[in-house]
């Protein structure tokens, strides 16, 4: 189904942060968690067919490699996403599987690897989520000093994904005839190798696995610079963002869809799916008081403190007066962290005047988020969004249980009567649910352009073979 036009339809992602992510450190405290929620496969078999109940498009799982003590408590004891998709795929029948993957640590030969075989476990639902890794000290877990400064991470991350895209191409999808008559069992005219000599990356492939029937998983991509949209708008097919007004979130989205179209590529083919956290109650002023003890109770000032660092490659913000005026030489801790979310809290401090202590309590006191409210207004507000071109779709933080059940029970039903929502899934892909092109190998097509651009004059083999690289070359080169 195509994202545009009369049939566009929301995209549903569920975030599964099992005991609490930041600034949830007592989310876990609720009885309705697990407290081992975090590693406990059952719990996400759980959440994943509870969402494919409710025909979501994909479970989207975030990750990091570096942790503090005052890491959230997800944080500090979880999963490893590949490890975990693939048990959800075995458990799951058409829900996407999504896994986030530092490029700054992965190298491209495993991240396809590791992509594709989730891809064919599941049938063709897989997505991966490219990030280039915020927390600074990740770089001391894999032989680093440093982590990357960004122009090199943003770089590596590129170049990464152009590799695992050409290595999930090293096979034809009919490579394998596997016939026992003839004892053939592969094509090796449709198996490809990659040769790739990039600035960061060496890889002649080919990859040893065959393709999905969605040809290659879907690329989700998360970062918020410049260089990150860049990134997002070259390579992104789901982009994963924050949206915390619908004003923000409108300038994101037409920037992200602009430099795509900029790029070359049908701006439909980039869905904006921001994460978001909805609070449902049976009147709006029920809903806003949810809303407020439950942030009251998942939050807290001494642990935001704690945790407020991360950004800044976790400096430790304890160490300064909390009534004096907060600190304005920090930034440069944040140059190999999160630095744009950094900016923004240096920023709001500069022109507000504001204390270290006032800064943690707007960061940290309970805000009124937009989805809040009653199921009509809750529905009303993700529709306002959805038709206001603010998103294509929403990456629903699933916290509590009963807020995520009634979220399932009592808004979507209503949009789902708007015709906003899908009653069945289209296809048994996340490309096809996505309304995402299926990805042609492009070794096919070329070999289809060279022989209909040339029926009669490619006398020879070498003369066709010729054609042929020359056509991929150029393919690759624009992929
Ligand atoms: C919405 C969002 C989600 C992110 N999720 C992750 C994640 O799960 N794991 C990770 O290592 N980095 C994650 N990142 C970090 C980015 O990959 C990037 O390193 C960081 O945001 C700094 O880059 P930026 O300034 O371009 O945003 C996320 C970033 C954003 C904006």
């Amino acid at each position: 189904m195509s994202a545009s036009g009369a049939s566009r339809q929301i995209k549903l992602g569920a975030v599964l942060t099992g005991v609490g992510g930041p600034g949830h450190f007592n989310t876990w405290l609720d009885p309705q968690i697990p407290t081992n929620a975090s590693i406990d496969i059952n719990w996400y078999i759980e959440q994943a067919r509870i969402a494919e109940e409710a025909k979501f498009d994909l479970v989207f799982i975030v990750d990091s490699q570096f942790i503090t003590a005052n890491s959230p408590p997800h944080y500090l004891n979880r999963l490893e996403p590949l490890t975990l998709l693939s048990a959800l795929a075995v458990s799951t029948k058409n829900i996407g599987l999504v896994g986030t993957l530092t490029t700054s640590y992965n190298d491209p030969f495993f991240i396809a690897r590791r992509f594709g075989s989730l891809d064919v476990i599941s049938g063709g639902r897989a997505g991966w989520n490219v990030v280039t890794s915020g927390d600074a000290g990740t770089a001391g877990n894999f032989s680093l000093d440093e982590h990357y400064d960004y122009d090199t991470r943003y770089g590596r991350a590129l170049e990464n994904v152009r590799v695992a895209q050409g290595l999930w191409d090293s096979y034809e999808d009919d490579a394998f005839p596997a016939d026992r008559e003839t004892k053939v069992f592969l094509d090796p005219s449709k198996q490809h190798t990659l040769n790739h000599r990039g600035e960061y990356y060496h890889v002649e492939g080919p990859l040893n696995l065959s393709r999905s029937p969605q040809g290659q998983p879907v690329i989700f991509q998360a970062g918020d610079s410049e260089q990150g949209r860049d990134l997002g708008a070259e390579i992104g097919e789901g982009i994963f963002t924050h949206a915390p007004t619908i004003e923000i979130a409108q300038a994101f989205y037409a920037d992200i869809k602009s430099r795509a179209a900029a790029k070359g590529r049908n701006p439909d083919h980039v869905l904006i799916v921001p994460g978001v956290s909805v609070f449902v109650g049976d009147t709006d002023e029920e809903a806003r008081e949810i809303e407020r003890t439950t942030q009251l109770a998942d939050g807290g000032f001494e642990q935001s403190l704690a945790e407020f660092g991360r950004a800044f490659a976790w400096h430790d913000f304890r160490q300064y007066d909390l009534d004096a005026p907060f600190p304005d030489d920090v930034l440069k801790y944040a140059e190999r962290g999160f630095y744009t979310q950094a900016v923004k809290v240096v920023e709001l401090a500069a022109a507000q005047n504001l204390t270290l202590r006032q800064v943690i309590e707007i960061t940290s006191s309970p805000r009124r988020g937009p989805f809040v409210g009653s199921p009509e207004t809750v529905a009303n507000e993700l529709q306002r969004w959805f038709d206001g071109r603010a998103l294509d779709g929403f990456n629903i933080h699933v916290g509590h249980p009963d807020q995520f059940k009634r979220l399932i029970d009592e808004v979507l039903p209503i949009l789902r009567d708007r015709g906003l929502l899908r009653r069945e899934y289209e296809g048994t892909t996340l490309r096809e649910n996505l309304g995402l092109p299926f990805v042609e190998n492009r070794y096919t097509v070329a070999r289809n352009a060279a022989e209909s651009a040339q029926p009669q004059s490619a006398s020879t083999d070498e003369q066709k073979n010729d054609v042929r690289e020359d056509a991929a070359e150029a393919l690759v080169s624009s992929h």
